[in-house]
């Protein structure tokens, strides 16, 4: 279990240029903190890092005391802007198999259509979803397969104001249950969480 995540003086570098360097920032078990920046500052870049996706110039992670390869292959989840959806399955064939993939049961993708509002989308195909459905589809392998550090990209943008509710509802709990959360963000969290900004 990851109770601590220290990023240590990392630097990142894209093509030939570097986004950002010497960014440092420490977590612990039911914090949640929202990175900020402008438009191509690097927080993508730096969830990418984190998820181990993206080698970085310099500088390091720790996951407490787990080591890096465990807890990136069973400890994290990232839920990027582009969704990672496989678009010709139904919903509830492709949140079977991010289920699975990622160690939850098919009782909990069951749990999660509910928890996300998707049931009656359960036989549509992805590639006909809203934006905002299609965010809600791919956040339910948060709860399908619980994994103490969520790593988000943007996870309320094409969310509506109802949405926006309940999805703040599971992060509190995720929380209170000694989850992290490290969400890049344009708007605020809605929930209590600390500010750390990216190439500033
Ligand atoms: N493979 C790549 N090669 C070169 N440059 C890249 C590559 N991938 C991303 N970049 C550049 O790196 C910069 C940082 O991108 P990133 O997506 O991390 O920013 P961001 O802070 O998340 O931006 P936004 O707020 O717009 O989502 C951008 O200028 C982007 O064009």
């Amino acid at each position: 279990m990851i109770t601590a995540l220290a990023i240590h003086n990392l630097s990142i570098q894209r093509g030939d240029r570097t986004l950002f360097s010497q960014f440092s920032l420490e977590m612990k078990a039911g914090e949640a903190v929202a990175l900020t920046g402008r438009n191509g500052s690097g927080k993508t870049s730096l969830l990418r890092a984190v998820a181990g996706l993206l080698r970085p110039a310099a500088g390091e992670v720790r996951f407490g005391e787990v080591e890096a390869e465990e807890a990136r292959a069973r400890g994290l989840h990232l839920v990027g802007h582009l969704d990672g959806l496989k678009t010709g399955r139904t919903v509830w064939e492709e949140l079977l198999f991010q289920t699975r993939w990622t160690g939850g049961t098919d009782a909990a993708a069951a749990a999660a259509l509910e928890t996300l509002d998707i049931v009656r989308l359960k036989d549509l195909e992805v590639r006909r979803l809203s934006a905002g459905q299609r965010r809600r589809l791919a956040l339910a392998r948060l709860v399908a397969a619980p994994r103490p550090l969520w790593l988000l990209d943007e996870p309320m943008a094409p969310l509506d104001a109802e949405q926006r509710r309940r999805f703040g509802v599971l992060m509190e709990q995720h929380l209170a249950g000694g989850g992290m959360i490290l969400a890049a963000v344009h708007d605020p969290l809605p929930l209590p969480a600390r500010g750390a900004e990216v190439g500033a």
